[in-house]
């Protein structure tokens, strides 16, 4: 079949064809195609995706239709979906299942080896999230905590970490029980005072490493701030760990931050049933030594989760709206009621970085945290009663789950670490999902009331 007579004027470098030949004359367009532009688009009636020549430097290109002047949801519903890319022209990207991928002679390809080296349905995934992050460069890893583990893989025996002293506790234990045996030095520092941070620097800190809001206490820490304290003072880079925020309302890279860390499990695959972790940079020797990390170390996510994660980034903008006008709705009945002492949100004019997150952020998300008037029996007793908000670790779903950090997702910090972070027994976090704010504030009450009820009657 040669159908050069159907191919539209706007697929200009596309070529229909059979198989074997087409290739062949790909290679050979090939030579005269690379004084002029990246790569020959081969589409190939055998094969799906569509072989891509670009034989020079390795790289998988897509057809560049999005500019990154289009609005964040444009970006993150097109983004890398071009479906001139597949031979089928698959509006939707196939789930690409393939361990390993033809070669016409060794080391001559289409761009794609090895599934681990690169796979097309990752691929779609990265270039929708490099577009949302405003980056040039997004890989996708095996979970967030797979993303920290590549960070830390760029740096040496000797080498020093400053780590927000507030993170997810998962964070916390493999600084501190892992990285720290391979003589990597850490110092936990409350970034949400610069002063802190320059005090902390050393000749030998290679990586700062900050979340922000924090999980669960909520600080907030000045992006802007702390790159411009991390890249006068040293060679290091700044990490920020954005998954409380996702893309939609907060854009470190923007801001001065070298790397954006998400773990995408929470809002950007946002239905709970994923796990993965993704990482956006603008400097490319980061991107390199990542790239090469996620196949030499081979934490990658499944193609079928890159499938689910790319369908989820979709709908984050719509969802993110409701999260945080829910989360809002929530937080502001909780700071009404009789038996909560104190809520913990970044938006609420007494938060001590309100400021900051008013400057840095466009909105916030349906993450908070609260103390409870009573201790650990009340907490467990609140979280016990609730009917629609799910006792459960994770964040970000659209369905609502509350948690107790110092049970739960922060009990692998040593103890009284937690206790001066302020992790106590009487704090609980909630992640306010997509459910009618009705619903959950009554639910919310009830479960209060419960607890509360049920120390009087004991
Ligand atoms: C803020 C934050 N960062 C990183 C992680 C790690 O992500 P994952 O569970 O996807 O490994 C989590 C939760 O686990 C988290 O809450
Ligand atoms: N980041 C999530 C994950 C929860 Se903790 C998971 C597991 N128990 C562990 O200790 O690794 C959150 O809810 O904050």
């Amino acid at each position: 079949m040669t159908s050069q007579s159907v191919v539209p004027s706007f697929r200009k470098r596309v070529i229909y064809g059979p198989s074997k030949s087409l290739c062949q004359l790909s290679r050979a367009l090939h030579q005269l195609y690379t004084s002029r532009s990246n790569s020959v688009h081969l589409y190939d009636p055998l094969n799906n995706p569509p072989c891509v020549s670009n034989y020079s430097d390795r790289s998988i290109p897509t057809v560049p239709t999005m500019s990154r002047s289009h609005g964040f949801a444009t970006l993150a519903m097109h983004a890398g979906q071009d479906a001139e890319q597949w031979r089928s022209c698959a509006v939707v990207p196939p789930i690409s299942l393939a361990t390993t991928f033809k070669q016409h002679a060794p080391g001559q390809h289409e761009g794609y080896e090895y599934s681990r080296s690169g796979n097309p349905t990752r691929k779609c995934l990265e270039e929708a999230v490099a577009a949302v992050d405003g980056a040039k460069y997004a890989l996708a890893f095996a979970s967030g905590l797979a993303t920290t583990v590549v960070v830390v893989n760029t740096l040496k025996t000797g080498d020093h970490v400053i780590c927000m002293q507030d993170v997810y506790g998962g964070t916390n234990r493999y600084f501190q029980q892992v990285v720290r045996n391979f003589g990597v030095e850490i110092s936990f520092v409350d970034c949400t005072n610069m002063e802190n941070v320059k005090a902390a620097m050393r000749p030998t800190t290679k990586l700062v490493w900050v979340e922000t809001p924090s999980n669960p206490m909520m600080e907030v820490t000045d992006i802007e701030a702390c790159a411009s304290v991390v890249h006068s003072a040293s060679t290091a880079f700044l990490v920020v760990d954005n998954t409380f925020m996702s893309p939609y309302f907060q854009r470190p890279l923007a801001l001065g931050a070298d790397v954006c860390m998400n773990s995408a499990t929470k809002y950007i695959n946002g239905h709970s049933d994923v796990v993965m972790g993704l990482l956006s940079t603008n400097r490319k020797d980061l991107y390199d030594r990542f790239k090469f990390l996620q196949n030499a170390l081979g934490c990658v996510p499944s193609p079928f989760d890159c499938f689910l994660c790319n369908r989820g980034l979709k709908t984050l903008p719509l969802r993110m709206k409701q999260h945080q006008a829910s989360g809002l709705a929530v937080a502001k009945f909780l700071t009404t009621h009789r038996y909560v002492q104190k809520v913990l949100h970044p938006a609420f004019e007494d938060h001590p970085q309100y400021e900051i997150s008013a400057r840095q952020t466009s909105g916030s998300s349906g993450m908070l945290s609260l103390y409870l008037k009573g201790g650990l029996e009340q907490a467990t007793a609140f979280l016990s009663n609730l009917k629609i908000f799910t006792l459960a670790e994770s964040l970000g779903g659209y369905e609502s789950l509350a948690e107790h950090p110092a049970i739960m997702t922060h009990a692998s910090i040593p103890e009284a670490e937690r206790v001066a972070l302020g992790i106590t027994g009487s704090l609980v976090r909630l992640s306010v999902g997509l459910e009618d704010e009705e619903d959950l504030i009554a639910d919310l009450d009830n479960a209060l009331n419960a607890a509360f009820s049920e120390k009087k009657d004991q």
